[in-house]
């Protein structure tokens, strides 16, 4: 019932730097916008028209949902946001160049960090230049849910409320619902809807600016396990690129 359309924002000046970035509110590269443009253009010639537009709160996303929904002609949508759809907090490694981190501690604990269902990486320290602590976007934010660091576990957690509340009345309905969000907190949510397993999702990434389309049943169940990217070559390539993060 109704149609999902998941889109990771476009590569961000910190992807294209090699740093995890998690809360930091940073913003597309040149190179993502043109992406962002491009997923809109290829909503516009699927011929997906959603009703409603839901984003993270932070700007690479927000942007990109702006950028697709100009190319497709879709400035109008109605738009909600929330912090539960945010990346997963990369806690103190928030600001940490990739590959030096890889250097310094190894592949293993490397991956541990970036992929492992339920292992977070350190937790960051209020006064670190990249804590969130503090920030007026977060004021609404009970203080005791404001995260230091998360696993996917963690982001399973605090975005599937938002799934149940907001996103699943407006499939239930029979809309079309575009979540434009993060790497991490689209593979909370794919983890969700696929019932994938907690091994198997360490080996699953979701490549920037490339819609992909899941077509859901009575249950809000996938008629197609994975959905379908509407570049499903560019999608391929996108995701060795994001799995190869780090590597020298
Ligand atoms: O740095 C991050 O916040 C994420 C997404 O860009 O990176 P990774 O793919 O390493 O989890």
């Amino acid at each position: 019932m109704g149609t999902l359309v998941l889109l990771r924002h476009g590569e961000s000046v910190w992807n294209a730097e090699g740093l995890f970035t998690g809360w930091v509110d940073v913003d597309l590269s040149v190179a993502g916008e043109e992406e962002a443009r491009k997923g809109g253009e290829l909503l516009r010639d699927a011929g997906l028209r959603p009703s409603v537009v839901h984003t993270s709160v932070l700007k690479r996303a927000i942007r990109t949902a702006n950028i697709a929904l100009e190319a497709a002609d879709l400035h109008w949508l109605p738009v909600r946001r929330s912090w539960r759809l945010n990346e997963r907090h990369y806690g103190a490694l928030q600001g940490k160049n990739k590959a030096q981190t890889r250097e310094a501690y190894g592949e293993e604990q490397f991956m541990v960090w970036r992929r492992s269902f339920d292992t977070p990486p350190p937790r960051i320290a209020d006064d670190d230049a990249y804590s969130q602590v503090g920030e007026t976007r977060y004021a609404d934010l009970p203080p005791e849910l404001m995260p230091r660091t998360e696993c996917l576990a963690d982001v399973v957690q605090r975005m599937l409320p938002y799934w149940y509340d907001a996103i699943v009345p407006e499939l239930a309905a029979g809309g079309t619902v575009l979540v434009a969000a993060h790497g991490n907190s689209l593979r909370a949510l794919v983890k969700h809807l696929d019932s994938v397993d907690d091994e198997t999702i360490t080996g699953l990434n979701i490549p920037t600016g490339i819609p992909l389309v899941y077509e859901l049943d009575e249950n809000f169940t996938p008629r197609t396990k994975g959905g379908e990217y509407l570049d499903p070559q560019a999608a391929a390539s996108a995701i060795e690129a994001v799995k190869s993060q780090g590597a020298r």
